[in-house]
């Protein structure tokens, strides 16, 4: 069984994973890895954090000479700002608590539940760890997915589709490798210039008026093999894990499959796939309005997700709320935050798509080597294009 868990705080000295049930001989480098985190921090409209921070993950275990073992994998990603953290967010008694209390909670953010539910009278002890920095170790545990994926010739692409009001266009007939190229050289992962553009000077308004921008992002996975995911039990259904998985992403309200929401406009005719037959391609379609899922199960064309993100919570026009101290209302002050991380939350979107693809991939076929799970998956697209 593939899984995870991540620790850290936002402003302690590291992030960390461990990362069980990974197949032997997957090749991994650290700038492999690297490359992913890089992407992350990117897009226009993010914060001052971004100017402390340059994320490099390391491997503590379960990886040896650029091969992984089949043994846990423990990541660590470090937080530069920890340095002017350490003495207030120190583990043992020296920690000055004194210090930076916070007892303002920001609206939109997990501060008041969260201090209530846990009994918090300093509402830190739930900002550091609801952050969404914690997506930087999610993005180095989603990018061992990736390579797993690569190695069985799965290929993702991730771009933004929305920023605030502004949507981007596709070419017609655009391939994923074209779709790719053109989000890989936009700073928003924008495909359509034009759109780009358009969002740069929509971000520019909105942080010029203190406020912030959502969007959506959409994430195609192409050569997903056919059979993945089930429909005989709810918690088996690929659809319904890959909404978990984008939901849990920081700021993530909304997530469509295939046609999503659309499909509720229009009759079933302009909704469902037909189905055709050739000797050379076994089953096909000619539309993919289902995005590649029909039953919970993956039916071997792309499969395409999007996720809606809200605009940032912190906010330099000020929301209202209540001190939980003096329970005197009050404006929040804001010394930084992102403006709109909706390019950065689709690198995390990526993450978590391919970490859900291999849980399921390493569910159907098994195996404990990338050899064995190669001949497997190797078999199965064999057979499956006779039947
Ligand atoms: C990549 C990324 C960067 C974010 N940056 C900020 C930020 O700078 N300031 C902020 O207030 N919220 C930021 N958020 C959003 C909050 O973390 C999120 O809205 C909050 O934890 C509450 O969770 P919820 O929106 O899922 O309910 C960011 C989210 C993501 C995915
Ligand atoms: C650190 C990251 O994002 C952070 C997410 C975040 C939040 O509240 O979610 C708030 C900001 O952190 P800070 O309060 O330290 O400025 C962002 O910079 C990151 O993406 O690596």
């Amino acid at each position: 069984m593939l899984r995870f868990l991540t620790a850290g705080e936002s402003h302690g000295p590291v992030l960390t994973a461990i990362v069980e049930g990974m197949v032997a001989g997957l090749p991994l480098s650290r700038e492999y890895v690297n490359r992913q985190l890089a992407r992350r921090q990117g897009g226009y409209g993010r914060g001052g954090r971004m100017k402390i921070e340059q994320d490099q993950a390391d491997f503590l275990s379960g990886v040896r000479g650029g091969l992984t073992t089949g043994s846990p994998i423990t990541l660590q990603v470090v937080n530069k700002d920890w340095a002017n953290w350490s003495e207030i967010m120190a583990p043992g008694p020296e920690a000055r608590l004194e210090e930076r209390v916070v007892t303002r909670p920001r609206p939109g953010h997990a501060d008041l539940a969260g201090a209530i539910k846990y009994n918090q009278q300093d509402i830190r002890n739930i900002l550091e760890r609801s952050s969404a920095r914690e997506t930087a170790v999610r993005v180095a545990v989603g990018t061992i997915a990736r390579a797993l994926l690569a190695e069985l010739g799965i290929q993702m692409t991730g771009w933004v589709r929305r920023i605030g009001s502004v949507e981007a266009v596709l070419e017609e007939e655009q391939t994923a490798d074209q779709l790719r190229e053109l989000a890989g050289a936009s700073q928003l992962l924008c495909p359509d210039g034009q759109a780009e553009a358009a969002m740069i000077r929509e971000i520019d308004r909105a942080r010029g008026n203190g406020d912030s921008l959502g969007g959506v992002f959409e994430i195609r996975v192409d050569h997903v093999p056919a059979g993945l995911g089930s429909h005989v039990q709810w918690d088996r259904k690929l659809d319904s894990r890959l909404a978990g998985a984008l939901m849990s992403i920081q700021a993530i309200k909304g997530v469509e499959i295939g046609l999503g929401f659309g499909a509720a406009a229009v009759p079933g005719s302009q909704v469902h796939d037909e189905i055709f037959y050739s000797p050379e391609k076994s089953y096909y379609r000619a539309t993919n309005r289902a995005g590649g899922i029909e039953g919970g199960i993956s039916n071997g064309e792309p499969l395409v997700v999007r996720a809606a993100m809200k605009p940032i919570p912190t906010l330099y026009k000020p929301l209202r709320s209540v001190d939980t101290g003096s329970k005197e209302p009050f404006t929040a002050s804001v010394e930084r935050s992102d403006a709109c991380a909706v390019p950065a939350a689709c690198v995390v979107g990526e993450a978590v798509v391919a970490w859900e693809i291999a849980v399921a991939i390493l569910e159907k076929f098994g195996g404990d080597s990338l050899r064995e799970l190669r001949e497997r998956v190797d078999q199965w697209r064999s057979w499956i294009r006779q039947v």
